[in-house]
């Protein structure tokens, strides 16, 4: 069933970062849009963003600093009225809006689970002793240090398709990615394992991608509200007040996942970020109650870590 269009006079601009999963993304998003209001393809354009955290790929992201570094340049557009919504992976997303930004509108959320990623060894349990493994997010570090300290850890930046020619080429025997961005890139040549939450708690908002817009845009409002997925805004809900409430930057190695089973089940965990120790819990709730409930989870990690916890 299509919906009454807001019929825009201009092209519905469409803000992005240019890697291939990017723009799997907004083609996503477009899709949904034109569907839900009987659009075509020429209703909406497509805007590529350089971003700081794409152009510098020589460092590791922790050293380059600061929130924000995939999404600054995208809220500045949309800020200035050159791009009318953006869409970006929530996993990459600080857990406060700039002032006149809503974030509001989430799409039905893809495989929330890491991918073990090698040519040569099904998980981390079969790698040899020593091998090196590649990964540049300090949760993945911290998780394999704390289940294999003898593996080497290097950093692997890059988009998927450079990562696989680094596992070629023997920089590294495995790497983990999100299982939902080699979904949605259809990149089933990949040799993955899926791993387990119960193994490997995944990111705060991994598979999850938002739509942010203008606070003052009505007619965006009133189209974004119709492709939004509220069980996925729910989840998010609880997983990113775990997060805001750690005060989480991509400083701090931090785990987090909330289900709907008839409740709301968040489940999170902190580590140090040389894997010596983590902390973990959970609680279960009502679905609408998940920001309360993570801010209440966060508090308890907190003071179980103690000061100094992340070093
Ligand atoms: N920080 C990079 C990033 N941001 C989102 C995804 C994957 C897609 C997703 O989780 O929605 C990735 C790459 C990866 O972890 O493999």
């Amino acid at each position: 069933m299509t919906q009454s269009s807001p019929t825009p006079a201009e092209p519905l601009k469409i803000g992005t970062r240019g890697s291939p999963l990017a723009l799997a993304q907004a083609h996503e998003t477009r899709g949904r849009l034109g569907a839900a209001f009987g659009l075509p393809e020429s209703a909406f354009q497509i805007v590529v963003i350089k971003v700081t955290g794409d152009a510098i790929q020589d460092r590791a992201l922790k050293d380059i600093g600061g929130k924000g570094l995939f999404t600054r340049e995208i809220e500045e557009a949309l800020l200035e009225g050159s791009i009318d919504i953006a869409v970006h992976s929530m996993k990459d997303m600080p857990v406060d809006q700039p002032e006149g930004l809503v974030l509001d509108c989430y799409l039905p959320r893809e495989d929330v689970r890491d991918a073990f990623v090698s040519l040569s060894a099904k998980g981390l349990t079969d790698l040899a002793p020593g091998s090196v493994l590649g990964s540049s997010s300090l949760r993945r570090r911290a998780q394999v240090a704390l289940r294999r300290p003898d593996l080497q850890l290097v950093e692997f930046r890059g988009n998927v398709q450079t990562r696989m020619k680094k596992l070629g080429e023997g920089v590294a025997h495995a790497t983990f990615l999100a299982m939902a961005g080699l979904n949605r890139l259809g990149m089933a040549d990949v040799p993955r394992t899926a791993v387990e939450p119960e193994e490997m708690l995944p990111a705060v908002a991994q598979g999850a991608i938002g739509i942010e817009r203008r606070a003052s845009d009505d007619r965006v409002a009133a189209m974004l509200s119709a492709i939004h997925h509220r069980d996925t805004g729910l989840r998010l809900a609880a997983e990113r007040s775990f997060l805001k409430t750690l005060d989480g930057s991509c400083q701090t190695p931090i785990a987090g996942l909330a289900l709907l089973d008839g409740g709301l089940w968040l489940r999170g965990e902190i580590l140090r970020p040389d894997g010596s120790a983590a902390i973990a819990g959970e609680r279960r709730g009502a679905v609408t109650d998940g920001a309360a409930m993570g801010a209440d989870l966060a508090r308890e990690l907190l003071a179980k870590a103690g000061p100094g916890f992340f070093g």
